[in-house]
Order: C-alpha cells, then sequence, then structure tokens
C-alpha cells in the first residue's frame, strides 16, 4: 500500500530522516520507536507531506505522492498530530466534523448524512459523545487526545498515520482507543503508521515494529525481531529485560532499575520455618524469587511467606483456590504475598533439612503422603478417584539463580523425587508397578537473588548435586515418617 524508498528529509539543511526504506501493506499497523529526537514525528511529518522529502520517494497504492491533489491525499490519508497544550474554543463536534473536509464539495454546505454518520461513530467509537456540544478548552488532555483521535477516524482514509496516540491517556482509554484502530484494521483493512512512547503498547497492538535511531532505521520487523533486550538497550541507553505477554505471543519489556534500593544480605534456612498444628511455614525476612505448582500464586513471582496447610484426608471443596485464599486471609497472612500448597499429610512428619555449599546453600522441606502413588508411565490405564495424599517438595536456595536454573532445579528435584520413591519401592497400588508420584504432588523453587549466581542447576552442577541429595534424602526421611505414624 505504502512505500517509502531511500527517503530522508527534516527541517534545515541537514536532514533528521535518513535514507529510510519500508514498506506497509493494507492492513497491516505498524509501530515507530525510538528516542526522543530520533526522528519519529519528523518521518511522519515528511510521509503525510507536512515537511517536504529532500531525496527518496513515496509512493501510495502505486502512485507517487507528489501526484494527489491536497484533497485527494486527504481522503488516502489521515495524520492525528502529536499533540501540544493549546486553548481550543471549537467544540467537539465541531472539531470532529472538520475531519470530515476532504470529502466537501462547498464548506459545510454539502453536509450529508454520510458526512454526519461518520462523525457520530468516530465520537462514538472514541468514547466523546457525551461531549459533543463541550468547548474543547474544557475538556483534559486525554479527553482532548480522544477528540483529535476521532476527526482523524472521521476523515474514513484508508491509511491513518497517528503520533502517539495514546499520549495523555489512562490505561482503559489507551486499551480502548488501540483496540478500536487495531479493529478497523482487522475488520475494515486500514492500515495504520502509528509513533509509539510505550514499546509494551507498540508490540502488543502492531503487527510489525520500525524502531529508529538518530532519524535512520536500527531494526525493522515483528515484534520479537525488534523488541530484544540488547537492541532496546543499545538504542534507549537504558537496561531493560524482556518476558512474555501472558495471553498474547508479544514481547513486553520492564525497567531494570539501575539505583536498588538498599537491602541488607539475607540468609533462609531450617531456623525460619514454623511447624504449626494446622500447617507448615516459612517465612522470609525479604521476598523470594519463587515458581512453583502452588493452589494460592502459583507461577512465578516475589514472595515472603510460604505455607503448607494441613487439610482433612476428607477435604472437599468446590473451588480449592478459593478456601485456601480465604484461609490466608482469616489466618493474618496477606495473600499477595503468600504462596499456598495443600497437604492430607501432618506438619508434624514434614522433613527439612539445611544443605551447605560453598557459597550459598539450600533447605529443602518435603511432606509426603504416598497413599495415592501412581505410575505416570501407566496412569493413562484407568481413570481414578479424586486423590489424597500428596508429595510437596519445597527448594529454598541462598542464592541467585537464572530462568534457565529455576526449571533446572525442578527438573533435577521432580528426578530425585522419582528415585526416593524407587528406594522406598512404592508401589502404584492399581497397577502394581513402581510409582513416580503422587497425582497432585506440588514443587516450589525460591531463592534470595542474592550473592552467589547460579546459572544452571542440573545434576552435574554445584547446585543440582545439592538439591538432588537433598530431594533423595528429605523424599525418602518424609515418606518413612508419614508410614510409621500411619502405621
Ligand atoms: N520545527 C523544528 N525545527 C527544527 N528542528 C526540529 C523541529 N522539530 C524537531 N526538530 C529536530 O528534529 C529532530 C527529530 O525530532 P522529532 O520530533 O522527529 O523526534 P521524535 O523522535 O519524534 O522525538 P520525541 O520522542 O521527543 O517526540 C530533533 O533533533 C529535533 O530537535
Amino acid at each position: 500500500m505504502l512505500h517509502i524508498h531511500q527517503l530522508s528529509g527534516g527541517y534545515l539543511e541537514v536532514p533528521v530522516v535518513k535514507d529510510v526504506s519500508f514498506e506497509v501493506q493494507k492492513g497491516e499497523m505498524l509501530g515507530i520507536l525510538g528516542p526522543n529526537g530520533s526522528g519519529k514525528s519528523t518521518l511522519l511529518k515528511v510521509i503525510s507531506g507536512i515537511l517536504p522529502a529532500r531525496t527518496g520517494s513515496i509512493t501510495l497504492n502505486g502512485a507517487a505522492i507528489e501526484t494527489f491533489s491536497t484533497k485527494e491525499l486527504a481522503r488516502q490519508m489521515a495524520v492525528l498530530p502529536q499533540l501540544h497544550a493549546h486553548a481550543f474554543t471549537h467544540s467537539v463536534r465541531e472539531t470532529v466534523s472538520l475531519g470530515r473536509y476532504p470529502h466537501q464539495t462547498g464548506w459545510f454546505s454539502s453536509w450529508s448524512a454520510e458526512d454526519e454518520a461518520a462523525v457520530v461513530e468516530a465520537m462514538k467509537l472514541t468514547d466523546v459523545l457525551k461531549y459533543e456540544h463541550t468547548s474543547l478548552d474544557q475538556l483534559s488532555g486525554g479527553e482532548q487526545q480522544r477528540v483529535f483521535v476521532a476527526q482523524a477516524s472521521a476523515q474514513q482514509a484508508p491509511l491513518l498515520l497517528l503520533d502517539e496516540p495514546t499520549n495523555h491517556l489512562d490505561i482503559a482509554h489507551q486499551t480502548q482507543l488501540l483496540d478500536t484502530i487495531k479493529k478497523q484494521c482487522i475488520e475494515k483493512g486500514m492500515t495504520i503508521i502509528s509513533v509509539f512512547h510505550d514499546i509494551n503498547l507498540a508490540s502488543l497492538y502492531c503487527d510489525r515494529l520500525l524502531l529508529m535511531e538518530n532519524g535512520s532505521i536500527k531494526h525493522l520487523g515483528e515484534p520479537h525481531v525488534v523488541i530484544k533486550d540488547q537492541q532496546i538497550e543499545n538504542v534507549y541507553k537504558a537496561r531493560v529485560s524482556t518476558h512474555p505477554h501472558p495471553e498474547q505471543p508479544k514481547p513486553q519489556i520492564t525497567l531494570m532499575p539501575n539505583v536498588q534500593k538498599l537491602q541488607t544480605d539475607f540468609w533462609v534456612n531450617k531456623s525460619n520455618f514454623r511447624i504449626e498444628d494446622e500447617y507448615v511455614l516459612l517465612q522470609s525476612a525479604h521476598p523470594l524469587k519463587t515458581v512453583s505448582s502452588a493452589v494460592v500464586n502459583a507461577g512465578s513471582g516475589w514472595y515472603r511467606t510460604f505455607i503448607n496447610r494441613c487439610v482433612p484426608p476428607t477435604y472437599d471443596h468446590e473451588n480449592i483456590a478459593a478456601d485456601m485464599f480465604s484461609y490466608l486471609q482469616t489466618h493474618g497472612f496477606i495473600p499477595t504475598d503468600t504462596v499456598g500448597m495443600m497437604t492430607a499429610i501432618s506438619p508434624s512428619n514434614v522433613e527439612i533439612a539445611d544443605y551447605p555449599m560453598e557459597f550459598g546453600s539450600i533447605t529443602i522441606a518435603v511432606t509426603a503422603g504416598v497413599g495415592n502413588a501412581i505410575d505416570v508411565s501407566k496412569s493413562f490405564e484407568q481413570d481414578r478417584q479424586a486423590p489424597v495424599g500428596t508429595i510437596n517438595t519445597w527448594i529454598i536456595i541462598n542464592g541467585n539463580l537464572s530462568e534457565e536454573a529455576f526449571i533446572q532445579a525442578m527438573i533435577t528435584a521432580t528426578e530425585a523425587k522419582t528415585k526416593a520413591l524407587y528406594e522406598q519401592q512404592i508401589l502404584d497400588p492399581f497397577t502394581g508397578t513402581l510409582a513416580t508420584g503422587t497425582p497432585t504432588d506440588s514443587l516450589l523453587v525460591a531463592a534470595t537473588q542474592q550473592g552467589q549466581s547460579y546459572p544452571y542447576a542440573g545434576p552435574v552442577t554445584e547446585l543440582g548435586k545439592v538439591i538432588g541429595r537433598g530431594v533423595f534424602e528429605c523424599t525418602v526421611k518424609a515418606i518413612q515418617k508419614t508410614q510409621s505414624s500411619t502405621a
């Protein structure tokens, strides 16, 4: 739809935009990113003809852009410029109506039903219809921004150029506006080029991103190609870490501050555990980076409190997570700061042990019920009753783990648990074969993220060796304790 070839342009003798080439397809949403002054707005202005191109060419639907009359171009291309603080005395409706000028033959004399429908639809889409008779200078910055998006939208041009459309908008209006724009791309085949400061929003909504540096294209491609830690750091000179969005296959960034809150060194060991009638409790002085399959706060996060709650073997609740959540609240724990697991095994049967390492240490806590032991390789053979009895394993590490090490720690621990069941000759009662676990085992790995770095935790690494040995020993002892208490 739009072809930009070796485009240069700007304000002074020296062009701001230098030798920029890219193409945008119909229905595509392209995000332009870059630090302050990198030339994003200037590029949009040169494309839209507000500033002249010094060299290069812009082709729209196969025709050179300079062959379009001003009005023809406005029917093809709507522009939302970067807004600055102005006093606007027009009403909202008047302002949005200005977007219809390319469709007029005589100024307002030919106002048609189509014009009216476009203006009302644009005001509805941007949620400004309720202000239609209000003067623009009586609206907040975000409300004014939405009115100008409505104006561009009322123009109904197949190509929309936006300069920071979410500037001034609260998060609800950011998503509402971008959802609306994106919908137009998907349903009506509208093409969007938009400047963004917010890298995460750009990644979420755009099909491709163009990252500018000093007026030139530094990176161009799908978000996963452009949003990489090192590339973003190099261009923006800010430390970032990328991570996946929870719902969309789009990378997101988190800023990494250079100023750390002063935090005294802390250490977690067996002395931080308490064994109560109803639960095993670990309380850390500072949050631990945690990965777990717990009932409350499963997944990854940072938590200070860890509970392994004992419920009766007859425990049966429709919504286990909700019940656990309210249990935490009624027992004085803060659910947002607590990882909660459940077991039918008495807290008195927990096995907790410290394992020193050269520069760090780990503490392992296991409760092990094996009444429902299962051979995972044969679990497909028959349906089983909802189980009670489970093996809950916690591995608390004084050390700084990579993401890889967290996952390897879970693998190593699982293998060590299975070996413990083998050692104890625990059988799957349904198949009579050696059990590998129970159907509801839970695992938690938590680390202080201080001190010694552990990039790996496989069986032959320093950390993996201690996890393997520790989980094996603690699981064996925990099984024996449970078996002797029920014998
Ligand atoms: N009206 C102007 N006259 C002269 N130079 C200008 C003008 N507007 C911008 N510039 C210069 O052009 C360069 C690029 O500015 P531009 O506004 O395109 O950057 P940007 O990437 O959009 O920045 P920001 O993120 O701050 O909006 C800057 O060095 C700026 O000083």
